[in-house]
């Protein structure tokens, strides 16, 4: 089992039970450089893993790609080695105009814009992030002095029209987006991004725990392209804040 697309078997997890989840392949290295014992596993398509320890215990690192598809593959195949708890580390675009670049949002729950999470529970079930992880990335941040934001994310499986982008080649949004972007912010929703509304929902609906949290790399009120200085630095500190959240929660299963 977990062969199919990540290419490790369950001895490769060396006992570990929490897998840190970032979007990008690339920043998987970065994540593990961080952890004792650093270990490269696999890399096939987006899914590159590493394995490391934290607090003494092993733990996974292993990217999910873009977007919901990839990410539900990624969720399975870890869970069936062994994995029970996610911790999503992404970028993200804010929409609330208070919220500056650099600033760190722990999600609690993410709006279903995505399609793979139907393909695990009905629309009206919520994509809510487990209490504890939630806690641990609050605490965590609040360890490092960062006063996180806190709640609703809107979670799209297309960066462009699902986020409400016109610079693109056609300029056009389809009816179903167009005005979206102002809705969510009238609901108080804090940010795009477009992994955590099919893990969140995978998890939440078969007894797995997962929180996300992310770093802004653009805030959607002001600028589209964000800056790569700022970016770096953003990702940085969400990578901080998802090892302190990791090593509490390790400590906790202690
Ligand atoms: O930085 P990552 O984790 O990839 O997350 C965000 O960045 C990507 C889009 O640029 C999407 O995957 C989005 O969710
Ligand atoms: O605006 C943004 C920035 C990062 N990731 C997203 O999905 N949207």
């Amino acid at each position: 089992m977990g062969k199919f697309h990540l290419g490790i078997d369950a001895q490769a997890l060396d006992g570990a039970t929490l897998a840190i989840v970032p979007g990008d392949p690339a920043r998987v290295e970065r994540i593990a450089s961080l952890l004792d014992e650093p270990q490269f596993l696999a890399a096939q398509r987006e899914f590159t893993i590493w394995r490391g320890k934290l607090a003494g215990q092993s733990i996974i690192v292993c990217s999910t790609g873009i977007g919901g598809p990839s990410t539900s593959i990624a969720v399975e195949e870890l869970a069936q080695l062994g994995i029970r708890t996610f911790l999503r580390i992404g970028t993200t675009g804010a929409i609330q105009p208070d919220i500056a670049v650099g600033s760190i949002i722990v999600t609690t729950g993410s709006v279903r814009l995505d399609g793979a999470s139907q393909h695990f529970a009905p629309l009206e079930f919520p994509a809510v992030a487990d209490f504890e992880c939630t806690e641990a990335l609050v605490s965590a941040s609040r360890a490092l002095g960062v006063k996180p934001v806190i709640g609703v994310t809107a979670s799209s499986d297309t960066f462009y029209p699902g986020q409400e982008r016109y610079d693109t080649y056609s300029g056009r949004v389809v009816q179903r987006f167009q005005g979206s972007l102002k809705e969510w912010q009238a609901m108080g929703v804090l940010n795009y991004e477009m992994e955590s509304a099919t893990l969140l929902t995978m998890c939440a609906s078969q007894g797995l725990k997962a929180g996300c949290v992310a770093g802004v790399v653009v805030n959607r009120t002001q600028q589209e392209i964000p800056d790569e200085a700022m970016l770096a630095q953003t990702e940085a500190l969400a990578i901080k804040v998802v090892l302190g959240a990791a090593a509490e929660l390790l400590k906790q299963s202690q």
